[in-house]
């Protein structure tokens, strides 16, 4: 029998400094997130990061924490539930770090009787932080768990018609009431490092004016270049005029270069230019969380402010849009029905 575990982030257990330090721990000690050796690894987040990030990080998982938990978990949920009601699949939710483990999530379903497993990682654009380290976990539990269990992963769909489609009427959604002069995508930063680590040409990414937009085999895995992609298709969608819209990268954490240009910075450098409204959207977050509801939605809209800008609109994540949900219910079925390769290649 078929199944699918859908798969997120994950948020701490709690607003409690301890389980933000917990759940932090976990997080940034994946090779895959702080990408240096072992060594250096538990050196930079046990000896430096987690000895104040927690409580910081805490504050701010206070300010948007919900009654029923953490948003970015609630929201999966609600996704999830949805899901279900439009396929006859057994469909799991689990998180890549936290309690709701990948282990549990493939558990669910194994003990449905669930033989052949989509993983379905809720990211659009594919990142070694994310999709890459939510397929090598599942691997590891296969082959440790479950070695009868065949596994099969949804690639990041950043650029199929039908999300294209489902996230530029959300943004139009999001903008139909709001006063606004310049659109702002804001993704998720990573390390530049994390990019040329992913180029499987090893020489074509050089994170420069061009190589983005020149085809490559290389943007298979280029997160820069499925940011870029996601802006350039649902501004044509939305006929956005040049200039009117443009792209920025949140979230640094460190001293490393990080793709850029910098979220923070590029809010207040457009209000410094005189920008008054500004819209937010935010493609790389399937769920809000809290690098939207606190970065973008508070910290964001305070820089704004005191640069002397005046409306900003922040536009919701997908979350639990009904088609978004029918989205997945139809790439669910389609796996179902035939091969995933062809149906959804
Ligand atoms: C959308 C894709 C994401 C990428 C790519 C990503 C890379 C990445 N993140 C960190 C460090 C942190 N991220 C934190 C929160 C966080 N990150 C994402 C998504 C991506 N991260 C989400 C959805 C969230 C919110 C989680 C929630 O519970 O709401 C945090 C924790 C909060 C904080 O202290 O700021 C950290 C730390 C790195 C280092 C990285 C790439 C290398
Ligand atoms: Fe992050
Ligand atoms: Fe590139």
């Amino acid at each position: 029998m078929k199944g699918v575990l859908l798969v997120n982030l994950g948020s701490p257990d709690s607003t409690n400094p301890k389980d933000v330090k917990k759940y932090l721990d976990e997080f940034l000690m994946d090779p895959r997130v702080i990408d240096v050796p072992r060594w250096a690894r538990i050196l930079l987040v046990r000896g430096i990061i987690l000895n104040t990030r927690p409580k910081k990080s805490a504050a701010a998982y206070q300010k948007i924490w919900w009654e029923e938990g953490s948003p970015l978990i609630v929201l999966s949920e609600r996704l999830q539930d949805k899901v279900k009601q439009k396929t006859t699949v057994p469909v799991a939710l689990a998180m890549r770090y936290g309690s709701m483990t990948l282990q549990k999530g493939l558990q669910e379903l194994v003990d449905q009787g669930v033989t052949e497993v989509l993983t379905i990682p809720l990211y659009p654009q594919f990142a070694m932080a994310t999709t890459e380290t939510i397929d090598v976990k599942v691997e590891e539990l296969r082959k440790e768990f479950f070695p009868q269990l065949e596994v099969s992963s949804l690639p990041a769909f950043y650029k199929k018609p039908e999300y294209i489609d489902v996230l530029s009427r959300s943004i139009a959604e999001g903008l139909e009431n709001a006063d606004y002069e310049h659109v702002l995508f804001s993704y998720h930063g990573v390390p530049e490092r994390h990019i040329r680590k992913s180029d499987i040409t090893k020489s074509h990414c050089k994170i420069d004016g061009s190589c983005c937009v020149t085809a490559s085999e290389a943007h298979k895995y280029c997160y820069r270049h499925q940011c870029l992609d996601t802006t350039r298709m649902v501004a044509e969608k939305l006929n956005l005029k040049e200039g009117t819209f443009s792209t920025s990268f949140q979230s640094r954490l460190g001293f490393d270069p990080w793709l850029q240009p910098y979220t923070d910075r590029t809010i207040e450098r457009m209000g410094l230019a005189g920008t008054k409204k500004l819209a937010i959207v935010t493609p790389a977050f399937v769920s809000d969380c809290l690098e939207t509801l606190e970065e973008i939605a508070m910290e964001g809209e305070e820089i704004f402010h005191e640069v002397g800008g005046k409306d900003f609109t922040v536009v919701p994540c997908l979350n639990d849009r009904d088609d978004f949900a029918q989205l997945l219910a139809d790439w669910i079925d389609q796996w179902r029905l035939k091969d995933l390769k062809t149906a959804i290649a």
